[in-house]
């Protein structure tokens, strides 16, 4: 969070006239989008990326493997990958990694951490740089991780960008420890392109806690499918410890789950409002944080049953505060937030210190925002306490984070007068929510391409 935020145009939250009901088909998934491209790019073969989230962080992920040599195609298929994979797709052809190049992370988490490892397998210079915020989000684990597994990098120091990887086109690979209690991001990132250093991998997590668990079995799960051998501590491996063997990747044909995260909004849209939301394509299983929603909301006062016709959710208007550790599902911690704000009691969400690092610091921003429009949220060492009190009017600041920007706007559907800062910062992840918001409440089917 900055002191003052800057000045981009408001845009006037839509206040529910009544109860929302609504078909909302969400867009794919930044995490599986972005994991599902590096993987593509280390193949030894083409594959394809089917149903692919289109948004900045996912734009700012393919530009810069494209930037590394890989081939990356767009077009529109109709798929034998399986039922409805037809749509937008993504051909990813590998080819020999090279520099020099420039890759511009943005603000985005997946692209700074996940493609230093990508870079040290390249032949050549690889600057990277990025948004003033991400000169700020931690890198140094990583940094130092890949410096003792074998590669030369030049930072200025502060272990953070700007920093050049000096890529051999190989890097030797081994045992490394890193304290990943920032982000778990950091592991993934290790263990992604594990599979083509030299001796493979094996990561020693050795911090006190590990936030956000289901995006590392998301990686795991992800490199077992291209053909990747992966211990993990939950299949009876040492705990904290990660083992990647190495191999060739497979090309595969990968089809993106919606981005349950993202669905957050207009699950909370039929919380509040005692409406019913449908949510098509939710997936049965899934490695997703945000699949914990139909837990938390329904907890919150909701229901929700998993139909042929995808997530059903349904509020009845009544909101009760929770008390939760959100430290696996960090990232639905702003979502939740303006719901408790809105609720019949008080909220504590716990184990999320690790947000202090996100686009902004989330604890912070949502204090302060909640707080200037008359609600009562307090910081904790490792979360917020919130005591509901109603709310009024006035300008929900963004700070440049998209959940910052539905999390007002979820406010807004209860709250007359909401005005969003920068709501196209939506962009980071979900291009369209504006208009998909506005379709929710108008009855339309809201939804990619509507
Ligand atoms: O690996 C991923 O795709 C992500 C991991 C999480 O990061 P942290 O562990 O830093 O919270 C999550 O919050 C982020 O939105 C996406
Ligand atoms: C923390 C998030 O993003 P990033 O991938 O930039 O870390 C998020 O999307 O909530």
């Amino acid at each position: 969070m900055t002191e003052t935020p800057a000045l981009h145009p408001l845009w006037p939250a839509p206040l529910a006239e009544g109860a929302v009901h609504a078909t909302v088909t969400v867009p794919g998934s930044k995490s599986v989008t972005n994991r599902a491209l590096v993987l593509a790019a280390l193949a030894a073969e083409p594959g394809w990326v089917r149903r692919p989230l289109r948004s900045r962080d996912s734009q700012l992920m393919s530009d810069a493997l494209r930037a590394l040599g890989v081939g990356i195609e767009e077009t529109v298929s109709s798929s034998s990958a399986g039922a409805g994979a037809g749509g937008e797709a993504w051909r990813v052809i590998p080819a020999a990694l090279h520099g020099p190049a420039t890759v511009d992370v943005g603000n985005a988490g997946t692209v700074m951490r996940f493609l230093p490892p990508v870079a040290t397998l390249a032949a050549g210079d690889i600057r990277f740089d990025g948004d003033p915020r991400s000169y700020e989000r931690p890198l140094g684990e990583v940094i130092n991780a890949l410096r003792a597994l074998g590669a030369r990098i030049d930072d200025d120091g502060r272990g953070a960008l700007p920093m050049t990887v000096h890529g051999g086109g190989a890097l030797e690979g081994g045992t490394v420890e890193i304290d990943a209690s920032n982000s778990s991001q950091f592991v993934s990132a290790l263990l992604l392109s594990a599979p083509r250093f030299n001796q493979g991998v094996e990561v020693r997590h050795t911090g006190a806690t590990l936030p956000s668990m289901p995006h590392i079995r998301m990686t795991v799960e992800m490199l077992r499918a291209a053909g990747a051998q992966v211990d993990t501590p939950e299949a009876g491996g040492e705990k904290n410890v990660w083992r990647v063997a190495p191999s060739a990747l497979l090309g595969r044909d990968m089809v993106v789950e919606p981005d349950l995260s993202n669905a957050q909004p207009f699950l909370a849209a039929a919380l509040i409002t005692g409406g019913t939301v449908t949510i098509p394509d939710w997936p049965r299983r899934t490695t997703q944080p945000g699949d914990e929603l139909r837990r938390i909301f329904t907890e919150m006062g909701g229901s929700c049953e998993l139909t042929d016709a995808g997530l059903v959710f349904t509020g009845t208007g009544r909101i009760h505060g929770i008390d939760v550790d959100l430290g696996e599902v960090g990232e639905l911690t702003p979502g939740i937030a303006a719901v408790a704000a809105l609720a019949d009691s008080p909220s504590t969400l716990r184990g999320v210190a690790h947000l202090r690092l996100h686009e902004t610091d989330r604890l912070a921003a949502l204090t302060k925002e909640i707080n200037e429009l008359g609600g009562d949220v307090t910081e904790t060492a490792d979360g917020l306490h919130i005591r509901p009190r109603p709310l009024h009017g006035g300008v929900f600041h963004t700070y440049d984070d998209h959940r910052m920007a539905t999390a007002g706007a979820v406010i807004g559907l209860a709250v007359k007068g909401v005005e969003i800062e920068n709501v196209a910062t939506t962009a980071k992840t979900l291009p369209d929510f504006p208009k998909m918001w506005t379709d929710m409440l108008s009855g339309a089917e809201a939804g990619a391409g509507a």
